[in-house]
């Protein structure tokens, strides 16, 4: 945890509004806020498109608040690691209370306004879920345990179940099915990253599975997380979340990912220093892909579904 600017020659650099933009980690939330939306736009109940807007935007502020905390707390392992050190807080940019104050500002402002736009079944979930990535992931699980983002994982699977209780105002079988996918989508999609950035967290001390089980155990989770995540993404499309274009989407994205995961699993360590990790980047930017078209075809589902109740009604 750091409470000051970390790089010494950088301190005293004014900060820009892209520095405390970048704190909100942006990049990642796109895809957190794209499953958000799914599960309001997918929802049985329709809220108005203004209401829909204001709920998608104060859950896109929530997750970048949280953001903006793990980046307060991780300073210190951020300055180490190769990918991190350019980040705000240690570049001296921006200092940790500074991150602090506008990520806890931040959280107040998404839960308490997202609760007024739409209801506080979703505001509670969203709170819970910033407390869960800041204080159960980054506070203790992350420097803890190599179940780290197993257990952790959970915080990025539940911007979909709020998306769909901003709608409903509760929650239901596909919203549980929506955390779910993302869920065990996770280790595969952050152990990927971790096969060729194991030298960051080995420098940090971050306890990733890499660092305590080796790169040949992380290959073979990476297999077996594939395709427990497999399994439930096929059996969601005989569930009434999916249906026939959702079912044809899966089975070809599966037969692909777990094509890439058995392919991680069967590398050979020296091959794959000499490639400089193709296989392992692949497979995570297939990942970001994995998730993006399941959830846009859970939305077209839901679509196909609303049109059916209406024609039928005309
Ligand atoms: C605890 C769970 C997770 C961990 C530990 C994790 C870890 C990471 C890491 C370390 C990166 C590299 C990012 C960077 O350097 O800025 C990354 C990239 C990314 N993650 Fe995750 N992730 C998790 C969950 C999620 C979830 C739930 C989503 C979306 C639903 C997501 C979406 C993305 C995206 C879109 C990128 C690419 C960002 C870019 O283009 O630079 N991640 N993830
Ligand atoms: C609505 C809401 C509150 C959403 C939160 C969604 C969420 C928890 C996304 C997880 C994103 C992520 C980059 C985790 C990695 O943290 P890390 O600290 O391991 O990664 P780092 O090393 O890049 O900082």
């Amino acid at each position: 945890m750091s409470d000051a600017s970390l790089d010494p020659t950088a301190a005293g650099q004014e900060a820009q509004f892209s520095d405390y933009f970048a704190l909100l980690k942006p990049r990642v939330m796109t895809l957190v806020v794209f499953t958000a939306l799914v599960g309001l736009l997918a929802a049985p109940d329709q809220v108005h498109p203004f209401v829909a807007l204001c709920a998608i935007l104060f859950i896109a502020v929530g997750g970048g608040a949280s953001g903006a905390l793990n980046m307060w707390w991780d300073a210190d392992i951020d300055a180490v690691m190769r990918r991190t050190a350019k980040r705000p807080i240690p570049s001296g940019r921006v200092t940790g209370e500074e991150a602090r104050g506008l990520g806890l500002a931040l959280s107040g402002f998404s839960v308490m306004f997202l609760g007024l736009a739409t209801n506080w079944v979703a505001a509670g979930l969203l709170a819970f879920t910033i407390f869960f990535y800041v204080v159960i992931y980054t506070m203790w699980l992350k420097r803890w345990t190599p179940q780290n983002i197993v257990i952790g994982g959970a915080a990025g699977a539940f911007p979909p179940m709020i998306g769909w209780a901003a709608a409903t105002g509760g929650v239901s079988i596909e919203s549980v099915l929506m955390f779910s996918l993302t869920f065990l989508w996770t280790p595969p999609h952050f152990w990927a990253l971790a096969l060729f950035m194991r030298k960051d967290y080995d420098n940090a001390g971050v306890p990733m599975l890499t660092v305590t089980h080796g790169r040949p155990s992380t290959r073979k989770h990476v297999f077996v997380y594939t395709i427990i995540l497999a399994a439930l993404a096929l059996a969601t499309g005989f569930t009434s979340a999916g249906g026939p274009l959702y079912l044809s989407v899966a089975i070809v994205l599966n037969a692909m990912f777990l094509k890439g995961a058995w392919d991680i699993w069967h590398r050979d360590e020296i091959m794959a220093e000499t490639d400089n990790y193709a296989v392992e980047k692949g497979f995570f930017k297939l990942s970001l892909l994995y998730l993006f078209l399941h959830f846009g075809a859970l939305l077209a589902e839901a679509t196909i579904a609303r049109l059916g109740i209406l024609w039928g009604a005309l």
